[in-house]
């Protein structure tokens, strides 16, 4: 019992001594101003509130535009002033910061943090990295991919809105945007990813292939799952005693979609042979390049001549992640848009008649008109300096102590950078709450920068393939169909709550085809 008694009292002593170092060394550092009371083990987290975009706005406005928060035992680095992000993202101090946090909720999901998104700096990022920009989403690529899958998937949209709207006859066909906009962006990436399509069904409402549909479900399944699993993040207890009942259907759901990525991997691979086969047999022309392959037949190209480095996991690692990075991302920015557009319909009016007098009504636009459609491209800026869909963009850490505007920032730290905020600053945007596209026409914009993508090494490597869908599908859609609100009240703007900023209440929509496109449109 004595013993019992002496240990206690040494390491109560220890950890008064540890405590007493780690206060010090925290005083000595020049850390960035902040709340100076902190909840024990929550520390600042009771002070956010949801969308923490906004909350933190509030933060800056006390603080100064570098915050230092506690986030259970993480420093977190808040950055609301886009000098400060500049800084953060050029030179030294973009490698500095271009870890990302491993937070364990995400760890089976992101295949032990092998994804891009998630992993660290370093030669298995970089290798990811190049991958995905120079072999899978190059301008070249996009180019591409405009013509063939993108087009094909918006044609196959617009002859079911137009079936949907001719059993209306004449009246406006009510349509759910949010949805319709969410299976476009699905089905072009999984087109892209992996060439799933073999035919389009006659369903008016049915816009996703077998598989489509079946990733939708199992992406679908995930998402919930980490949205409770996150607590776990701040609170380890919770993940020990697993509180939820969480972790074992986390693990149910990665190995049906690894499964399934699997499946696809082994499908591609059976389709390359047989090109293969039918070459050597001397059946001549059959086209095999890189060009004409699904982003998986490229990795396998890829696969061959450096086995051990593009594994089939390194496949699915990098599928999966392409996969949920890149299509609510796109859905729901072309649903902000639709709704701004519908709350301004001076504008919408505006936009139509940029492509009436550039592309008429005898054809659909394709990817060489975009070019000249400034004005939709100003729409899309607008929309993506209002309503940033990463919003906080994704974490960032930093791998070694270094100085942000000054202030100490230890290894470790998590930084989180406000672009929300940084869109909306007063100082740079007159009237930044406003939505008025003009501001970004004849190089008015020029000085001032928004990042709904981000900056540095980490930046959005998907930005020329977004930007291509979200154009070509914004200017079809204006093309093709008037658009009007439901009800005489304005499309509601509030936003969800998470790290993508979805709109609280989905869109929907009256659409009608335009008078000059009707012939073209019963031809589709
Ligand atoms: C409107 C559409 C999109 C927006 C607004 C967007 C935004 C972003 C942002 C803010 C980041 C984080 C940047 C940072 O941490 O500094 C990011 C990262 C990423 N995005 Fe996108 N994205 C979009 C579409 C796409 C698409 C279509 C793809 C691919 C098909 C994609 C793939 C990725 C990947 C792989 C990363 C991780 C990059 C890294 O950590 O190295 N995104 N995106």
């Amino acid at each position: 019992m004595e013993r019992f008694y002496y240990v206690a009292a040494v390491t109560l002593v220890l950890l008064v001594l540890l405590h007493r170092l780690l206060m010090k060394r925290t005083k000595r550092r020049r850390l960035p101003p902040g709340p100076r009371f902190t909840f024990p083990i929550l520390g600042h987290l009771p002070l956010l509130k949801k969308p923490i975009q906004t909350s933190l706005v509030d933060l800056a406005a006390r603080y100064g535009p570098v915050v230092h928060l506690r986030l259970g035992s993480r420093h977190a680095i808040v950055i609301g002033s886009s000098g400060v992000a500049k800084e953060c993202f050029s030179g030294e101090l973009d490698v500095a910061i271009a870890n990302r946090p491993h937070f364990p909720s995400l760890r089976e999901v992101t295949c032990d943090y092998s994804m891009p998104t998630v992993a660290n700096y370093g030669a298995h990022w970089r290798t990811m990295r190049r991958v995905a920009t120079v072999h899978l989403l190059s301008a070249h690529r996009v180019n591409i991919m405009s013509d063939n899958i993108i087009a094909r998937e918006l044609r196959a949209m617009v002859r079911r809105l137009a079936r949907a709207s001719a059993a209306a006859s004449g009246a406006a066909t009510r349509v759910e945007l949010k949805r319709r906009l969410f299976e476009l962006s699905h089905s072009v990436l999984m087109e892209i990813i992996a060439h799933t399509r073999n035919t389009y069904s006659d369903d008016a409402d049915e816009d996703m292939s077998k598989e489509a549909r079946e990733m939708k479900d199992i992406q679908g399944a995930i998402v919930p799952l980490v949205g409770v699993a996150n607590l776990w993040d701040y609170l380890p207890l919770l993940r020990w005693l697993d509180v939820y009942g969480v972790k074992r259907k986390i693990t149910d759901v990665v190995n049906r979609r690894n499964t399934f990525v699997y499946n696809m991997i082994d499908a591609e691979r059976h389709k390359l042979k047989q090109l293969e086969c039918k070459n050597g047999q001397g059946e001549g022309d059959i086209d095999d390049s890189d060009e004409k392959k699904s982003m998986i037949g490229v990795m396998l190209s890829l696969q061959k001549t450096e086995p051990d480095v593009y594994t089939d996991a390194f496949i699915n690692a990098l599928v999966a992640n392409l996969l949920s990075a890149g299509t609510e991302t796109t859905s729901t920015t072309m649903e902000w848009t639709m709704s701004l557009l519908l709350n301004h319909p001076d504008v919408l009016k505006k936009a139509q008649e940029e492509i009436d007098s550039n592309v008429g009504g005898g054809r659909l636009l394709d990817k060489n008109d975009i070019p000249h459609l400034p004005y939709l491209h100003c729409i899309i800026n607008e929309t993506l300096r209002l309503y940033p869909v990463v919003p906080m963009l994704l974490p960032h850490e930093a791998s070694t102590d270094c100085k942000i505007h000054g202030y100490d920032v230890p290894a470790g730290s998590m930084v989180l950078v406000n672009a929300y905020a940084i869109h909306r600053d007063p100082v740079i945007w007159e009237d930044p709450e406003e939505f008025r596209p003009e501001r970004f026409e004849h190089g008015r914009a020029e000085g001032k920068f928004i990042m709904p993508f981000g900056m540095g090494r980490r930046k959005c490597p998907g930005e020329n393939l977004a930007m291509r869908t979200m154009g070509l599908v914004l200017g079809v859609l204006l093309q093709c169909f008037d658009w009007s609100r439901i009800g005489d009240g304005e499309v509601d703007m509030a936003t969800g709550t998470g790290a993508i900023m979805f709109k609280a209440v989905p869109l929907e929509a009256l659409c009608k085809p335009r008078a000059n496109m009707s012939a073209l449109l019963q031809e589709i």
